[in-house]
C-alpha cells in the first residue's frame, strides 16, 4: 500500500517532467544518424535520438531489431560505422568505455559468486582507488537504498534472484555514473518480483536524479517504468513517444501491434466527413469512420484503423446498438481474466475483432457466451487511422 501511495506521489511529480518538449532544453544523450553494420546487417540504421537528464527511456523491439547494440554505442563497447553519439554536446565516439560516466547492468549473473555481496558493490570504486573508508560509506549507502541493509555478508548464492537482482544495481550505482544502462535486467525475475522491482527501479532513478536507459521486449514494463518509449524495427527507430502517446497515437501497424492488442481494419479512404475519415473496408465493404488525426493520405489510398479491445463495444441485443461503426460477429473465443474479459468475435468476413469488457457484476444481465451473436460497435474518435 505505502509504495502505491509513493507511486502515485511519484506520479504526480513526473507528469510535469517533460524536457522534451521545451525546445531549449538541452539533451543529456545525443545519437546523431548513428548505423551500426555487422557484415550485411545494419543493426542500428541511422537512429537520431535525444536522451534527457534524469529520464527514464525505455528501448522496447523484438529480438534482433537492434537495441541492444544501440546501447552498446552508448556505454563505448561498440563504435558506430556513421553518425555520432554524444554525452552533454561532447562527441564521445572515441572515449573508451570505462571513461565514459556511464555504466551498462547485466543480469544477476554478472555477480562475482565468490565476494560477498558487499565486496561485489565495492568493487568499482575500490578499482577506482577510492579511499577505505569512502567505498564502506558507499557501500552501507548502497545497500539501504536497494533494500539489502544487513546483508552485506551474504555470498549470491544465499540470496533470493530478486535480491540478487537489486545487488546488481547497487553494483553498478556505486560509482554514480550519469548514466546507467539495464539490457532487460528483469528477465530471469517471476512476474510478481518483475513488477515489484520494476516500482523499486523507478523510485531509485527518481531518487538519485539519475538518467536510466532500459532495453526490454516487454511492453508493459517499458509502460511502466519509462518516461518515453523508443520502439524500434530492423535497427530503425519507428515511433518516440510517452506510453500514452505511443498507446493512443501508433505511427504505423507495427507499433500499434506491437504495444497492446489491437483490431486493424484494412480499407479504401473515401473521403472525409469534418475529423472523420470515411474508410472503406476491404473484407467487407463496410464503411467504416474514424478520426483522421494527423494521418496524411489522399482519397482512393489505403488505410488501417486500429481500434484497441477497451474500446470496442460488445452487445449481446437482439437490435444492433445506433452508432457508428456497427458490425456483427459471433462470439469465437473468451478470455477471462478475472477483473475483465476479452472477447474474439468471428465476423461473417472470416476476420476477427477482439472487445474487452469489465466484469462487474450485473446477475441480471445474461452473460456473453461463446457462439453467441453479438454486435460490435466503436466511436470514431476510438479509431486511430493509420497510412503505413
Ligand atoms: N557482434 C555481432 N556480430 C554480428 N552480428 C551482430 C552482433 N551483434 C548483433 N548482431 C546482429 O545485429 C542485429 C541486432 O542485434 P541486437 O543484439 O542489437 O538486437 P536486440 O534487439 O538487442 O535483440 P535481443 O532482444 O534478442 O537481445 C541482429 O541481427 C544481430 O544478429
Amino acid at each position: 500500500m505505502a509504495d502505491v501511495i509513493r507511486q502515485q506521489q511519484l506520479g504526480g511529480v513526473r507528469r510535469e517532467f517533460a524536457p522534451w518538449t521545451d525546445p531549449a532544453a538541452a539533451p543529456l544523450i545525443r545519437f546523431d544518424a548513428v548505423t551500426k553494420r555487422f557484415g550485411d546487417v545494419a543493426a542500428v540504421d541511422g537512429v537520431s535520438l535525444d536522451i534527457y537528464e534524469r529520464e527514464f527511456f525505455a528501448l522496447l523491439g523484438p529480438s534482433g531489431c537492434g537495441k541492444t547494440t544501440l546501447m552498446r554505442l552508448l556505454a563505448g563497447f561498440e563504435t558506430p560505422d556513421a553518425g555520432r553519439v554524444l554525452l552533454g554536446g561532447e562527441d564521445i565516439s572515441a572515449v573508451p568505455p570505462h571513461l565514459r560516466p556511464v555504466n551498462m547492468m547485466f543480469q544477476s549473473y554478472a555477480l562475482f559468486p565468490h565476494m560477498s555481496v558487499a565486496a561485489n558493490i565495492a568493487f568499482g570504486p575500490k578499482m577506482d582507488g577510492w579511499p577505505r573508508a569512502r567505498v564502506d560509506a558507499r557501500v552501507g549507502q548502497m545497500l539501504k537504498l536497494v533494500q539489502l541493509d544487513g546483508l552485506g555478508a551474504r555470498k549470491p548464492h544465499q540470496l533470493s534472484g530478486g535480491q540478487r537482482q537489486r545487488v546488481a544495481l547497487a553494483r553498478s550505482l556505486a560509482k554514480s555514473p550519469k548514466v546507467l544502462l539495464l539490457d532487460e535486467p528483469m528477465a530471469a525475475l517471476d512476474k510478481k518480483l518483475r513488477e515489484e522491482t520494476q516500482f523499486e527501479l523507478m523510485h531509485i532513478q527518481y531518487e538519485l536524479g539519475m538518467t536510466f536507459v532500459i532495453v526490454t521486449h516487454d511492453q508493459e514494463e517499458a509502460m511502466t517504468v519509462a518516461d518515453r518509449i523508443g520502439v524500434m524495427d530492423k535497427g530503425r527507430l519507428v515511433q518516440v513517444g510517452t506510453p500514452a502517446e505511443i498507446y493512443e497515437q501508433p505511427n504505423s501497424r507495427y507499433v500499434a501491434d506491437f504495444i497492446g492488442d489491437v483490431t486493424l481494419f484494412k480499407g479504401t479512404l473515401e473521403g472525409r466527413d469534418g475529423d472523420v475519415a470515411l474508410v472503406r473496408e476491404r473484407t467487407s465493404g463496410v464503411l467504416l469512420r474514424a478520426l483522421a488525426g494527423m494521418a496524411d493520405a489522399a482519397p482512393g489510398a489505403t488505410v488501417w484503423i486500429a481500434v484497441r479491445p477497451e474500446k470496442a463495444r460488445i452487445s449481446p441485443d437482439p437490435l444492433p446498438p445506433d452508432t457508428p461503426n456497427v458490425l456483427s460477429g459471433e462470439v469465437f473465443d473468451i478470455a477471462y481474466l478475472g477483473d475483465l474479459s476479452i472477447y474474439k468475435v468471428r465476423r461473417p468476413d472470416g476476420t476477427f475483432m477482439k472487445a474487452s469488457q469489465p466484469n462487474a457484476t450485473r446477475l441480471v444481465e445474461r452473460p456473453i457466451g461463446w457462439d453467441d451473436k453479438v454486435w460490435l460497435s466503436f466511436a470514431p474518435e476510438a479509431g486511430v487511422l493509420l497510412t503505413r
